[in-house]
């Protein structure tokens, strides 16, 4: 699979990289950011976070604002961020042209139903297709992490709950937490899935937590002055979730802190050292 570069960049004495190639799961091209820390010169095997974003987002995003790269290139940790859905002059979007379904928004599933079930396969993505061609391409090792933001933050949860083995780590930021409960989970679910809301249950962490066949530890932030966390994001159904099935969860309740990647950057190096305390060494 052949890796067009995009653009390259010396950061904290490794390298921030964009990359276009094109994605089976996704039928079309894709861009994916990638920050190699100093350490990948050594031509060691290196672990892996991969960042999910969260609506109306790009593969920029988070490598832009979050400000991850510092303790990174500290920690030999690789970054991957993909884009939050497939696009395209054939990829459908909104009909309506709204910002919370279809384009930035795939909310990293595998959708079933037409139009969208051709190109919207975020899930098969991110879970095998993009590993697959970093462990390829560049000095990265099996040892996988992910985490992510709002829906990114629910896809991150959702992929470490489904795949068990596949990651050692996980966390999230203002995860969506109980999708099939809230307008914009409601939203995607019934269109990329269908109406019977049995379906949407296995794409829910709130309900994947309570059948999870391993326990990686999870981290959650959260602030408590974020605009969406009332109607949309919904963490103490996630809480009590994994308190009713003896699920290892932290959910930290920042006070003050609003949905906006200013949140995100105050507590980065937090998620970057609990991954690498699974990751590395
Ligand atoms: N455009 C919207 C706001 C959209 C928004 O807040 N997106 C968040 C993720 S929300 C959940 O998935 C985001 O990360 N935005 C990008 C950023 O760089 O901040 C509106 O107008 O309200």
């Amino acid at each position: 699979m052949p890796l067009e570069q995009l653009s390259s960049q010396k950061c904290f004495a490794g390298w921030l990289q964009r990359f276009r190639h094109r994605s089976a799961a996704l039928h079309g091209d894709t861009v994916f950011a990638l920050y190699l820390p100093p350490q990948a010169e050594r031509g060691e095997k290196l672990p892996v976070l991969y960042w999910l974003s969260g609506l109306t987002c790009t593969d920029e995003n988070f490598m832009q604002k979050a400000g991850a790269q510092r303790l990174a290139a500290e920690l030999g940790l690789i970054l991957v961020a993909p884009d939050t859905s497939p696009r395209g002059p054939d990829v459908p979007g909104d009909p309506d042209g709204a910002w919370d379904f279809g384009l930035g928004a795939g909310f990293y599933l595998d959708a079933t139903e037409a139009p969208w079930s051709r190109h919207y396969r975020m899930h098969e993505f991110v879970v095998d297709e993009l590993p697959a061609l970093v462990e390829t391409h560049f000095p990265a090792s099996d040892r996988r992490g992910i985490s992510g933001h709002s829906m990114g933050g629910h896809g991150a949860l959702v992929c470490a709950l489904r795949n068990p083995g596949r990651y050692r780590s996980v966390s999230a930021f203002a995860p969506v937490a109980n999708p099939m409960h809230c307008p914009w989970g409601e939203k995607a679910f019934s269109r990329y899935i269908g109406a019977d809301r049995a379906r949407w249950r296995e794409w829910d962490a709130s309900v994947l937590i309570g059948q999870a066949q391993e326990t990686l530890p999870i981290l959650v932030d959260q602030g408590d002055r974020d605009a969406f966390l009332v109607e949309q994001l919904k963490p103490a159904v996630l809480d009590a979730a994994a308190r009713a099935a003896n699920y290892p969860l932290t959910l930290r309740i920042q006070p003050g802190y609003d949905h906006s990647y200013y949140f995100i950057t105050s507590f980065i190096d937090d998620h970057l050292r609990h991954h690498a305390a699974a990751l590395c060494g």
